[in-house]
């Protein structure tokens, strides 16, 4: 038997636990300080075993996954490295940062068990081990951080196990990492939180702001519900690159100032074309369940019926609909339907059939 020890079975580590449980000649364990949370992963059913001793969750553990917030995953690192571990043994960790656990990682000099960082590429504004799902990794990407050392079998047996969330892995150097997920993650959290907190400030004196408040201001701000305990250790560790970013991005907003200021329509317009094509160019199918999947929008008059006549027009051709959410609806107003397929071929015919009924879709 393979044990898989999840240190931290949240989200994320609920998550893969849900990925790894019940794979042939593997048992999964999962770790928590706290005897209730041991309790509910067993009663949730996201682990084989469930305790609060950590010599016992790593007693002959195969894989070890720290999973906690990131301020915790070095002092773990470091009980661990004056533990008995099955010689072999591969520790990993989920953490938004990298840098400085590698660098602790290499400064413990583990002996006879490896470290190689990890990090899913996927996640959700939402915490704790009753949001993991067993797809939130499907097609996201899913960092890898090996020190030069390790030996290629010991990374292929770790490609091999994550194999099982169906993400797809990348290696990448632990700097580079932080830098990049600084910018695509870290700052725009930042950003969500900024514009939360400023809207509330106005809504203060008029309730007006949260009534009116729609997509838009929900579709940019959905990660400032993120947990804040686990955001403040993400900020705090990569605080050096996050500084840097909020630098260039006040440079950003001042020539946008500058813009409006003066009425140059011209460089507005293409601020938001540039943008446009950027994001156009974006890989939007590599999603994680709780993000979207094969997303189509459909333009709908708002009358009763119209979303069983499209579910049972799909029904008739066997086309699996995952998810479906009505984004506006408001007498006499045509509302916008999002409709979410697993598959491509599901999506893509999807669309064919909604054509042939006369709707109009946007992908
Ligand atoms: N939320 C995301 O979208 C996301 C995505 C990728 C990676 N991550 C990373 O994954 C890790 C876990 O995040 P999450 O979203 O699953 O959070 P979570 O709050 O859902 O889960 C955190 C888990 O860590 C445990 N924990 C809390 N304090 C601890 C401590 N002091 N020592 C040991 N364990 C402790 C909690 O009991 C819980 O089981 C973080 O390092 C985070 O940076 C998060
Ligand atoms: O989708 C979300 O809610 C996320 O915030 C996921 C997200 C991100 O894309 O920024 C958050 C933190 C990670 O470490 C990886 C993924």
């Amino acid at each position: 038997m393979t044990k898989v020890a999840i240190m931290g079975v949240g989200l994320i580590g609920g998550s893969l636990a849900l990925c790894l449980k019940g794979k042939p000649g593997i048992t999964v364990y999962g770790y928590s300080r706290n005897p209730s949370q041991a309790e509910k992963y067993l009663k949730l059913g996201v682990v084989d075993e469930a305790g609060t001793d950590m010599g016992e969750a790593v007693r002959d553990a195969d894989f070890i996954f720290l999973c906690g917030p990131v301020s915790t995953l070095e002092p773990q690192l470091e009980q661990l490295a004056s533990m008995p571990l099955k010689p072999g043994c591969i520790v990993s960790d989920v953490g938004s940062t990298k840098a400085s656990l590698v660098a602790c990682a290499r400064r413990l000099a583990l002996n006879g068990v490896w470290f190689i960082g990890g990090h899913p590429m996927a996640g959700s504004e939402r915490s704790g081990v009753e949001a993991a799902s067993s797809h939130l990794f499907e097609n996201a990407f899913y960092v890898l951080t090996p020190l030069p050392e390790t030996p290629e079998d010991v990374y292929d047996r770790l490609a091999q196990l994550l194999k099982h969330t169906k993400a797809q892995l990348i290696r990448l150097d632990a700097q580079a990492h932080d830098e990049i997920v600084g910018a695509i993650s870290h700052l725009p959290h930042v950003i969500a939180v900024a514009l939360v907190n400023q809207i509330a400030r106005y809504n203060d004196g008029n309730e007006l702001y949260r009534l009116l408040a729609a997509g838009g201001f929900k579709d940019i701000t959905r990660i400032a519900s993120s947990d804040s305990v686990i955001w403040r250790d993400i900020l705090l560790n990569n605080r050096e690159v996050v500084l840097k970013l909020l630098d260039d991005w006040n440079r950003e907003m001042e020539q946008f100032r500058l813009l409006l200021e003066s009425g140059d329509g011209d460089g507005i317009e293409r601020r938001f074309r540039d943008a446009k094509a950027f994001r156009e160019q974006m890989p939007e199918r590599r999603k994680g369940v709780l993000t979207s999947l094969y997303d189509v929008y459909v333009d709908v008059p708002d009358h009763p019926g119209v979303i069983g006549e499209i579910a049972s027009a799909f029904g008739e051709r066997g086309i699996n609909l995952s998810n479906i959410h009505i984004m506006e609806s408001r007498e006499e107003v045509p509302g916008v339907l999002r409709l979410s397929f697993r598959q491509e071929t599901d999506w893509q015919r999807a669309i064919e059939t909604l054509k042939g009924m006369g709707y109009s879709v946007h992908m």
